[in-house]
């Protein structure tokens, strides 16, 4: 569990992609390790999603997680495509405990201290905060870490290059999920040049920011 929480907090980017033709991605994988970002959190919401996480789950230059699980069943298929991690929007207790059981690294989304509460029952050290701009952004995570000061976050939803540096600025944000830099319609285009460019300039500001 360490070792993934490890490589996403040194990335500080998690790509969240929605794909709908697998053999694409191979092409995205390209693009977004040409930009310098090896990572990528294929969502479920497309019937290509599974089949993709299987063909990059073949490079081991490339850190491959699965996004939208919605259930335990689901977080048993993506672990047999080869997801070295899970995330849900949502805090489903099953998909949880299947992954906790199987030694599957897991991101639910929380979006209140309700949810936190789950969280430290499931001894979870770090949840996604989703969405994270609708719920309040950076005042509201803030106001979270007060009491749950064990438990850290990977905000998602909103976020992009214009406040990518407000949320990594605090020290209980492990990593920001986004679908800035690989938007489906560039892909379904072919358009992986644009692909590339705005990893790159993702990852100069991720530069930027920790100078
Ligand atoms: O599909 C999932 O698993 C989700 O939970 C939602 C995605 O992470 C967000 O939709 C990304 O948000 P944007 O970066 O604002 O596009």
């Amino acid at each position: 569990m360490d070792g993934i929480i490890g490589e996403i907090e040194a990335l500080k980017v998690v790509p969240v992609v929605a794909i709908e033709n697998p053999d694409d991605a191979n092409r995205l994988a390209d693009a977004l390790l040409e930009g310098g970002i090896p990572c990528a959190e294929i969502t479920l919401r497309t019937a290509g999603g599974l089949k993709a996480i299987e063909a990059l789950s073949k490079r081991p230059e490339f850190l491959v997680g699965a996004g939208t699980v919605h259930s335990d069943q689901q977080a048993a298929a993506v672990a047999d495509a080869g997801a070295r991690f899970v995330v849900s929007p949502g805090f489903n207790p099953k998909t949880v405990a299947w992954c906790k059981d199987h030694d599957l690294p897991v991101f639910p989304g929380i979006s209140s201290p309700t949810d936190l509460e789950m969280a430290l029952e499931f001894e979870l050290e770090v949840v996604k905060f989703f969405p994270a701009e609708a719920m309040g952004g950076i005042k509201t995570l803030k106001a979270f870490h007060g009491p749950y000061q064990s438990i850290r976050f990977m905000p998602t939803g909103g976020i992009s290059m214009s406040n990518l540096a407000d949320y990594l600025s605090l020290p209980w944000v492990v990593a920001c999920g986004g679908s800035w830099l690989a938007k489906s319609n560039l892909i379904a285009e072919g358009r992986f040049d644009e692909i590339v460019r705005l990893t790159a300039e993702t990852t100069s500001l991720l530069k930027e920011i920790s100078a």
